[in-house]
């Protein structure tokens, strides 16, 4: 239970609910008492008038019909504070779990790159729904139907005792084997269900790629095979699912196989009693047949109500483990420092931790407010990973980087994001409009700034061209567009943002040269109090910048501007004559 202590802070938030829903609870559970007694009284009405000890049948009536009216009555307020009881703790449970999800939701935002690196996607969303539910489960249902099962059994229990203590005795002895009995079926129904569960995920997971990738399935006429995997995927999730219906199945039969057995040794117990005139009333046996059955189900719910708590609490150190992650990036600096934009790297290198890779080796270059710097250089020779340092997505290994003469460590982190427009390499956009896309970075920027923006991405005609223009809508529900458009619709949303360091990350490279141009020569106006970045492949997309560095297995191995690097040997000057000979090809 310890793990479920975290749950604390939201029980003392909503304290009052559940206090309500407390006495709520207790009064349904007295008024439900009452009906046995009625019950009782009207058969010994009956039973003394049957004895001759009441000869008047209208006093009989008049006692009957008064009963059924108060049966009626205590039924009616059970009732409805039944359902008032099911509202606030019901509710108390939904709100809380809404809390769960955004503090773990929220918890995970803030954690950095590394910890997305060692957790799969599927983990990360079981927990905050499959695991959150299960805590759920805990704080509703399972406090809700031990309140209950509390004041059923001390209400109930009390009163039989006081009537009959030996047949009390009788009567509920079963009952621990009821609940014991339903706790182990409901330890093995959930065994079951897990791994129900689990080929669930894994047919969806199969289903979900296949209609993703259907084109290369095509391609490669590759449907039988995969059907056949599909088949085989599913009849073992059909043979789990039976598993499962097996166990569940027994569930009811043996409660009432058990209720009925109180049932039995009431009547037995309960009749020799009468008989030998320990018992006075025939309503008394009534009374606890009607008793037993109330209390069934009750007890049924402890062996349930054990095994959901036992499920919650592996589901909250499941949610605690991740919670208890502390950012390795923080904002250290809550004062606000904004940015000019001079960046300086010192010295710096940098070494992923999950891979060991050093990525870059004492790199030192300095661009200025204003200019604009090309980093050229192989693949995987540390090109994003310096793009990625300026956002402090990581931390450096050693040396510094500086914006504005201020160490990244000493800036508020939220101003520095702030001041960034990054257009990553694999452009991303959301299953929403183009609109909603270019204004991710400014919600609220006007259209026309929208149109702006997307003119300067060169990419306006083509969202006009969409029959619902900026309104269409990407992704799943939508259109697919080109790589080239991604990128440019994803360059626009950087410019929108306005912000006064713009780092692009090779997203230049499935446009066309031409459109490049074009692009290129929009940047350039616009970012003339800018710092940017523009990370490429390609020469002709570096090529007007103010600086150019040329990186090589994580080291720099030439620096300067265009002129001065193709006037001299090297890995940029053989890359341009290549390229160019390519384009005059
Ligand atoms: N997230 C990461 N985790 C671990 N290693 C990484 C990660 N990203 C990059 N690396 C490694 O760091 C090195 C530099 O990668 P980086 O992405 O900076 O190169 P790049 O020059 O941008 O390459 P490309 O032109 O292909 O995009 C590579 O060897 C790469 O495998």
């Amino acid at each position: 239970m310890r793990a479920l202590r975290h749950l604390n802070k939201y029980f003392l938030k909503y304290k009052y609910r559940l206090i309500i829903g407390l006495v709520i609870t207790i009064i349904a559970r007295v008024f439900a008492t009452i009906v046995p007694t009625l019950v009782g009284d009207s058969v010994d009405v009956v039973e003394q008038y049957i004895n001759k000890d009441i000869t008047d049948i209208a006093e009989v009536k008049s006692g009957l019909i008064l009963n059924i009216l108060l049966i009626a009555g205590a039924l009616l307020i059970s009732a409805l504070f039944t359902f008032l009881m099911r509202q606030t703790f019901i509710v108390v449970s939904r709100f809380i779990e809404f809390d769960l999800k955004n503090e773990v939701f929220q918890h995970y935002e803030k954690l950095s790159l590394n910890f997305y690196k060692k957790n799969r996607t599927g983990d990360l969303m079981n927990r905050i729904s499959e695991d959150v539910s299960r805590v759920r489960m805990y704080v509703g249902p399972a406090i809700m139907y031990s309140v209950n099962t509390i004041t059923l059994f001390v209400v109930v229990i009390g009163y039989m005792i006081s009537i009959a203590p030996e047949l009390t005795l009788y009567t509920v002895t079963p009952l621990p084997i009821l609940s014991v009995s339903i706790y182990k079926l409901s330890v093995a129904i959930h065994k079951r269900s897990t791994i129900v569960q689990e080929f669930l995920s894994k047919l969806t997971t199969f289903t979900q790629e296949s209609f993703s990738g259907i084109s290369v399935i095509k391609a490669y006429g590759l449907e039988s095979p995969t059907q056949k995997n599909f088949i085989e995927l599913s009849d073992k999730s059909k043979d789990k699912n039976l598993d499962l219906a097996k166990v569940q199945a027994l569930f009811f039969p043996l409660m009432v196989l058990l209720i009925g057995f109180s049932n039995i040794l009431v009547i037995y117990i309960g009749g020799k009693q009468f008989i030998d005139g320990t018992i006075q009333d025939l309503g008394v046996i009534v009374e606890f047949i009607i008793f037993v059955n109330m209390l069934t189900w009750p007890v049924a719910t402890v062996g349930w109500v054990s095994s959901i708590v036992q499920q919650a609490e592996a589901s909250q150190v499941r949610i605690n483990e991740f919670l208890s992650q502390e950012p390795e990036i923080t904002n250290t600096v809550t004062q606000k420092t904004p940015i000019t934009g001079n960046i300086n790297f010192d010295n710096v290198s940098f070494t992923y931790d999950d891979t060991n890779i050093t990525a870059l080796k004492n790199i030192s270059f300095e661009v200025k407010n204003g200019e604009t710097i090309g980093i050229i250089g192989k693949t995987g020779s540390g090109k994003s990973t310096i793009l990625d340092l300026i956002g402090r997505l990581y931390d450096v290994s050693s040396g510094e980087i500086r914006i504005d003469g201020v160490p990244l460590k000493d800036l508020n982190l939220t101003n520095l994001r702030e001041s960034i427009g990054y257009v990553p390499q694999d452009a991303f956009l959301f299953s929403d409009s183009i609109q909603n896309n270019i204004k991710f970075g400014n919600e609220n920027a006007t259209d026309d700034q929208v149109y702006e923006a997307a003119k300067n991405a060169v990419v306006h005609k083509n969202i006009i061209g969409f029959s619902k223009g900026y309104d269409t809508v990407l992704g799943e529900r939508g259109i697919t567009l080109s790589g080239g458009q991604k990128q440019r619709v994803s360059i626009a949303r950087a410019i929108l943002k306005n912000p006064p360091v713009l780092l692009f990350d090779d997203c230049l490279s499935a446009v066309d040269t031409e459109t490049e141009e074009e692009i290129l020569n929009n940047l350039h106006k616009i970012s003339k109090n800018k710092t940017t970045f523009i990370v490429s492949h390609r020469v002709s997309t570096a090529k007007n910048a103010n600086k150019i560095i040329v990186l090589e297995d994580g080291k720099i191995i030439q620096q300067g501007s265009h002129n001065q690097l193709i006037s001299t040997k090297g890995y940029y000057k053989d890359l341009y004559l290549k390229q160019l000979s390519e384009k005059e090809i």
